[in-house]
């Protein structure tokens, strides 16, 4: 692929016409896992769960092995099947295909996704990191990407970033293509607004719900507002 800036792409005003946008549903809750859990997780989960409609679960535990992870996983797998939410696993294609995953988080240093698409099959979902990187984000899809994520949209203390993006990457994309975007990194329900207006296709989530005062089930309620504030455009 070409190696255009991310200025020239922000800045080409003939780009948007090589590409037809189509229908986007609403926008969704992605919850990311806190970064270590203890055996009262499971019942946080399903309480989170019970809170509101959660696209997707991603389990990730940094720093814990994928034999340890793979121990733990089942029980959360079958509650996130109970409630229809898909189980994304991070990091690893291995543990993805090994656990029967729907689908597998890779940032830009944890695989190809080509690769991840050879080895987990068409049905899998492959998301992919892209920063604050217009460039990075049009190679995902060109490698086969089901979502593309850009972050970190504010402060968080949950995982140390080195890429700080603006809701103007959310627009550009979503007036581009039709694959979805994930918006992540600080996102509260009190932040969102201009990222599910700039067209966040989910909105990846942790300490928000994890620490929320009331518990996980406020946590997920909390978001219903935000992403209801900007209906999907009609068929
Ligand atoms: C939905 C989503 N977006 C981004 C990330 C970050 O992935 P990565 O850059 O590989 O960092 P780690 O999460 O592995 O620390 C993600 N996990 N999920
Ligand atoms: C896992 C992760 N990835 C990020 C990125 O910028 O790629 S920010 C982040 C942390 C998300 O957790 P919280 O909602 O607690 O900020
Ligand atoms: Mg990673």
């Amino acid at each position: 692929m070409t190696d255009f800036t991310d200025e020239e792409l922000a800045l080409d005003p003939h780009f948007a016409d090589q590409f037809q946008t189509g229908f986007r549903p609403a926008c969704q809750l992605y919850l990311i896992s806190p970064p270590a859990i203890d055996a009262d997780f499971a019942p946080r989960l399903t309480q989170a769960l019970e809170g509101g409609k959660v696209a997707a679960f991603q389990l990730r535990l940094k720093g814990v092995d994928d034999h340890a992870i793979a121990a733990l996983a089942p029980p959360l797998q079958a509650i996130c099947a109970e409630h229809e939410v898909a189980f994304i696993v991070n990091d690893s294609i291995g543990l993805a295909k090994r656990l029967g995953a729907d689908g597998v988080h890779l940032g830009q240093e944890d695989g190809d996704p080509r690769d991840a698409r050879k080895q987990l099959g068409p049905n899998v979902q492959i998301g992919v990191t892209c920063h604050d990187s217009r460039h990075l984000a049009m190679e995902a899809g060109e490698a086969g990407a089901d979502y593309v994520a850009f972050g970190a949209f504010f402060p968080t203390t949950t995982k140390e970033t080195l890429h700080r993006a603006e809701p103007s990457i959310l627009g550009w994309w979503t007036t581009l293509f039709e694959l979805p975007c994930v918006a992540i990194g600080g996102v509260t329900a009190e932040n969102a607004g201009p990222l599910v207006m700039a067209g966040a296709d989910f909105l990846a989530v942790s300490s928000a719900v994890w620490d929320h005062p009331e518990g996980p089930k406020a946590g997920v309620a909390a978001f219903a507002d935000v992403l209801a504030s900007k209906p999907p455009p009609p068929r």
